[in-house]
């Protein structure tokens, strides 16, 4: 169990986030940081997440100066290409193009801290995620419904549209929805041991 008596932030904006730590069944606040997420050529996506994360956690701590912060990344890659989230509804139809008929890795990189001990766990997940091939008129229906927009890879596994394009994925789902909860859930009983 989590000592109920440190308080907890989550450092995001992201209401999939939030809704993905109240599964842990703890008490805690969030709130989101501003930070340029800049993809950089030819680094490894594992060192990409991380360093976002990381990036997420510095400017967390300047806000927070005591107890557990959480912060995360989530990016998708393609035959090595990095697809972040869509700057336009015509990257968001290319990506989604791209996607189609193809498997995809999804990796979360996310940083539990506690601010109080110095103690800090930076660490990552993946998952492969398989799309079936997708009509030209549902990708633009979907990018339509806005939902893309906010989104790594332009897709929620989760949404409505967005699950009916998935015909396989191996790994943790959570994590594609942008926090790996059990990774999250034992780094954190770990930080305050
Ligand atoms: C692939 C995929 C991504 N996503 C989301 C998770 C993340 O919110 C987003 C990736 O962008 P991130 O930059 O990881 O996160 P964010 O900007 O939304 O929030 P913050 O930095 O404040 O924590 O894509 C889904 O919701 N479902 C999916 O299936």
């Amino acid at each position: 169990m989590i000592d109920k008596k440190i308080p907890i932030y989550l450092a995001s904006k992201s209401p999939r986030r939030r809704k993905l730590l109240k599964l842990l069944n703890i008490r805690f606040k969030s709130f989101s940081v501003d930070v340029r997420e800049e993809l950089q050529d030819g680094e490894h996506p594992v060192r990409t997440v991380k360093r976002l994360a990381m990036d997420k956690f510095n400017a967390a701590s300047k806000k927070v100066k005591e107890g557990i912060v959480i912060t995360a990344d989530t990016i998708v890659v393609l035959n090595k290409e990095i697809l972040g989230k869509p700057r336009s509804k015509k990257e968001a139809f290319e990506t989604l193009s791209k996607l189609s008929g193809n498997t995809h890795t999804v990796y979360t990189g996310f940083v539990v801290a506690n601010l109080s001990s110095g103690k800090k766990i930076i660490d990552y997940e993946k998952t492969k995620v398989t799309f079936r091939k997708l009509e030209r008129k549902e990708i633009l229906n979907y990018i339509d419904s806005g939902s893309p927009m906010d989104k790594a890879g332009s897709y929620g596994i989760q949404d409505d549209y967005g699950a009916l394009f998935i015909s396989k994925i191996n790994g943790c789902y959570y994590n594609v929805v942008g926090l790996p909860i059990a990774k999250v859930n034992k780094a954190i009983l770990d930080i305050i041991r």
